[in-house]
């Protein structure tokens, strides 16, 4: 796909034996890597190495304790006020409820005419160059929440180049985009007019993405880099490094299927339909899960994927059709964006684990028994690696990827029989995205029904018997699974 052709020049940024601790916790433990000129460079490392604190550092948002950061060859505190570095984050920065040329001009000096009027003629023309240098096609009036992720992430990355950006920092920037949503926006930075100089520097989960767009790895664990070299021809090693005991851990096709095979003591009984159901956003869908079955609908983020996960779990009304759940019959729901739908920063991992389940640790006069609970959330930590593994702290001192563990863990604890996860493995490593899936296998042997709602081909390839896609709330037909390769897949999406 797209290269960078300029090769890398001088280092732009160095960072020397950056270091940081949070209280007790040492999380950067002398980090050193440099970034040159035209690179596109990926840091990569598992749940809890570090990557986040390092953009952090980087951008000025908390301080090093200790090492240095040059840019350009200067030394500086951070890239926080440098007008040529810009930061992505996975919301883009982009507001829903402004149109398109109001989220460009956000931020930028006015352009006027003569006297102190604003020029809407200029302001048009400035956006649609700086529109058309990333090949972004977009009516300027229409509301961002009516662009698609790829266009909204484009125009995020146009507004960076337009204000002169060359160094752009993406900080899982791509999480929540497909494939090909991802293959555009590096299109865009890469391939737009002018681009030959920008540097970049991505922090991702997604190999797909490293082999597509990086020129060069480099991988963190536990706060100190242990690998910095080529993407390519070093793709299994990067890996290696990332995850030593992925293909160990990783289960076999087989097991994860089990429980459709009927081996498995599961009864192929409906517990969950949904007939004609739909909202203003999806519809109408007609689904029946079975025990023992796990359901992919895939398709972008902004497809209505989310609300039919949603509505599925209960969470959210139906405007037309009927949701039937079998008598009995739990459902429980991982929600796709914990930042707003059931992550509680402020809370402890052991509340943000239990509060859905709390009916367990009740006692005979309803008191709850705390102890017990805490116990409780402590072995789930342990058995889903979160990092650190002390279940007193709050969650938002956790990293994205951990916290995302816990909501997981939540899921457990509510012993469900159907449970609705809506993109399960965001933000999660490569070794935990395997044992996630190992677990949903475990699941799904013992006879719950899984309805899995995400962009990630991957997901939908190693969970899923069926799946059907959905385009702009249309659903297509459920189709097996096993008869669709990864490429296949990510080009339907
Ligand atoms: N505000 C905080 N207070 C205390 N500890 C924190 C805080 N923020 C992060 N940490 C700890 O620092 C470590 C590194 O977290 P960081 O978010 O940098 O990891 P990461 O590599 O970005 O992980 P992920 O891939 O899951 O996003 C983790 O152990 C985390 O618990």
């Amino acid at each position: 796909m797209v290269s960078n052709n300029l090769r890398a020049g001088p280092p732009v940024l160095e960072v020397e034996g950056a270091r940081k601790r949070y209280g007790a916790t040492e999380v950067l433990k002398g980090v050193s890597f440099n970034v040159h000129r035209g690179e596109v460079v990926g840091l990569l490392g598992p749940n809890g190495a570090g990557k986040s604190t390092m953009i952090k550092t980087l951008t000025g948002v908390v301080d090093l304790d200790g090492g240095t950061i040059r840019f350009e060859g200067t030394p500086v505190k951070h890239l926080g006020a440098i007008p040529s570095v810009g930061v992505m984050h996975q919301d883009f920065g982009v507001i829903d409820e402004m149109t398109v040329l109001e989220n460009m001009r956000l931020g930028v000096p006015a352009l006027r005419s003569a006297g102190p009027l604003l020029s809407g003629k200029r302001e048009r023309e400035a956006v649609h160059r700086a529109l058309g240098r990333v090949g972004l096609d977009v009516p300027l009036g229409a509301l961002a929440a009516s662009l698609s992720p790829a266009e909204r992430a484009i125009m995020a990355v146009a507004r960076l180049l337009d204000v002169g950006a060359q160094f752009l920092i993406l900080d899982e920037a791509t999480a929540n985009l497909s494939h090909q949503d991802a293959r555009r926006l590096a299109d865009a930075i890469l391939s737009g007019a002018g681009a030959a100089g920008t540097t970049v520097l991505l922090v991702t989960h997604k190999l797909s993405e490293l082999t597509d767009w990086a020129d060069r790895a480099i991988v963190m664990i536990d706060g100190v880099v242990v690998r910095d070299s080529h993407v390519k021809g070093h793709e299994s090693e990067i890996v290696r490094a990332l995850a030593p005991d992925v293909e160990r851990s990783s289960p076999a096709p087989d097991s994860l299927h089990a429980g459709s095979s009927g081996d498995s003591g599961a009864r192929a009984d409906t517990l969950f339909e949904l007939w004609g159901a739909g909202t203003e956003r999806f519809g109408p869908l007609t689904l029946r899960l079975n025990r023992g079955e796990v359901i992919g609908l895939t398709g972008a983020a902004s497809s209505g994927i989310h609300d039919i996960g949603l509505v599925a779990a209960g969470v959210r009304p139906l405007v037309y059709g009927e949701r039937k759940v079998a008598p009995g019959i739990r459902v429980a729901l991982l929600p796709g964006n914990r930042e707003t739908e059931g992550s509680f920063d402020d809370l402890p991992v052991t509340q943000n684990m239990t509060l859905t389940a709390l009916r367990r640790w009740r006692g005979p006069l309803g008191s709850m028994r705390l102890r017990q609970e805490r116990r409780d959330a402590r072995d789930m930590a342990a058995r889903l690696r979160v990092v650190p593994a002390n279940v007193s702290i709050s969650q938002g001192a956790l990293s994205g990827g951990n916290q995302q563990k816990v909501l997981f863990g939540r899921c457990l604890f509510e012993e469900a029989d159907v449970l609705v996860m809506c993109d399960p493995t965001r933000g999660l490593d490569v070794r935990t995205r395997r044992e996630m899936y190992a677990r949903i296998g475990e699941l799904k042997a013992k006879g719950v029904g899984v309805l899995v709602l995400s962009s990630d081909a991957e997901d939908i390839l190693e969970l899923c018997d069926s799946v059907a896609i959905v385009e702009d709330g249309h659903v297509g037909a459920l189709e097996d699974v096993a008869s669709l390769t990864v490429s296949e897949l990510e080009l339907m999406v």
